[in-house]
């Protein structure tokens, strides 16, 4: 029997890819904002490209401690349903963010260890929702999409009180296992559906959402 699970493919930089991602299922697009990722896209790039998205699929921005103004300018050309935000954005910022644009704010939170979990039950306090990532290593260019896995246990049965997703390293070759494992409902992926870094497959997209879905 098929798996209700949501999908979000993070990091879509063309149309090849949006459609493989629409048609396989996926309920969420990821669009970065961020100039130092393999995976940014200018303000008049990621218009053009929403365009091509088809009714359903919440458009998600990913942004990295963006400022007011710098939200206020991607907020304006496009067309969004959902701000993601993966810097160090703090959770009065968060709560901040989602009052001033009206928008559904998911945070990121990175997993290590242990000690990484109480953050998570504090931003769920002020997000919609939570993206529960790998946390980059600190020598790392970008905080997110590194295709770093984390140990899945440590969050195997744990709920939070707002929608979450995992996230990191995630791959059509693991996605199952880490459903099984950690009990999520929601799974992101970036690097693991690219053949190389910000150009992403459209058979892996597939393959991917069929794995997790299956
Ligand atoms: O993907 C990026 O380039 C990126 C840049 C800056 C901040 C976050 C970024 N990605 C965040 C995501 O939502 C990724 O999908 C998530 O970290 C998982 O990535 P991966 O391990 O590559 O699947």
């Amino acid at each position: 029997m098929a798996r209700d699970i949501r999908v979000k493919i993070c990091g879509l930089r063309d149309a090849a890819a949006i459609e493989a991602a629409a048609q396989a299922g996926a309920a969420y697009l990821g669009f970065v904002f961020f100039a130092k990722s393999p995976r940014h896209l200018s303000i008049a790039e990621a218009r053009t490209l929403t365009r091509q998205v088809p009714e359903g699929l919440a458009k998600v921005a990913l942004t990295v401690n963006a400022t007011d103004a710098e939200l206020e300018a991607i907020l304006a050309e496009v067309p969004l349903d959902m701000l993601q935000l993966h810097g160090k954005e703090s959770p009065e910022r968060v709560a901040e963010v989602r009052a001033k644009f009206g928008l559904p704010v998911m945070k990121a939170v990175g997993v290590a260890d242990e000690a990484d979990l109480p953050q998570l039950a504090e931003y769920g306090r002020v997000a919609d929702q939570l993206l529960v990532d790998a946390k980059p290593p600190k020598d790392a260019t970008l905080p997110g999409g590194n295709g770093l896995t984390f140990d899945w246990r440590l969050i195997a049965g744990r709920r939070w009180p707002v929608p979450w997703m995992l996230a990191g390293g995630l791959t059509p070759e693991n996605v199952a296992t880490a459903i099984q494992l950690t009990g999520a409902r929601q799974v992101d992926v970036s690097s693991g559906v690219e053949s190389a870094p910000g150009v992403k497959d459209p058979a892996r997209i597939a393959a991917f959402l069929k794995a997790a879905m299956a």
